[in-house]
């Protein structure tokens, strides 16, 4: 059984996220996706979607067959728990690949790493469809 790992924030759903995690399943025969607690998002803004709506909504995808929260303190617990052949990362992760597996390997873990490239030909970024929200639905007078 090959486990394939996917990792992200996932707040506002779009064919993007769709993408990378169809990709992702295709890579192995099982997916498993970790999904970024409240208080580990600290590279943008807070999510909108609490995490265990975040998760619901993941968890309910057709290439996901097991969706979790992240560890609060240790990205590497889940890591060693499902103990993937695969991890993918996002087009825009902020992780280098080489630096992950290195790490990977001094946790005594063996996965492989790899990249999934963007989908770009639709709304698919979660801060563009919050961006278009302010745009478009002026605040009305009170
Ligand atoms: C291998 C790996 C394991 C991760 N494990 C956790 C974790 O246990 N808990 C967590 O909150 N975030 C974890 N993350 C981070 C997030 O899921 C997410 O990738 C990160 O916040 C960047 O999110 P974004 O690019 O989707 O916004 C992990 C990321 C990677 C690459
Ligand atoms: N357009 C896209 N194409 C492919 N993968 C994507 C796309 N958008 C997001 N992903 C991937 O999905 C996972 C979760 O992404 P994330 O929740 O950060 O969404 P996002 O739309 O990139 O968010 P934001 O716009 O706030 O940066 C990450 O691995 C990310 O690289």
């Amino acid at each position: 059984m090959k486990r394939v790992v996917a990792t992200g924030t996932f707040d506002i759903l779009h064919p993007g996220h769709l993408y990378y995690l169809e990709e992702s399943r295709k890579l192995g025969d099982e997916l498993h996706v970790i999904v970024a607690r409240d208080g580990n998002v600290r590279h943008k803004p807070k999510p909108i979607v609490p995490e265990e709506q975040r998760l619901q909504m993941i968890a309910a995808l057709k290439p996901v067959d097991h969706a979790r929260l992240g560890d609060p303190h240790d990205m590497f617990l889940p890591i060693e728990e499902i103990d993937p052949a695969i991890i993918t990362l996002g087009f825009n992760q902020h992780f280098s690949e080489e630096k992950l597996a290195e790490a990977l390997r001094a946790r005594g873990l063996n996965a492989e790493v790899v990249r999934i490239p963007g989908y770009r030909n639709a709304l698919a970024s979660s801060s563009q469809i919050v961006d278009r929200i302010l745009k478009t639905r002026p605040i009305p007078d009170r």
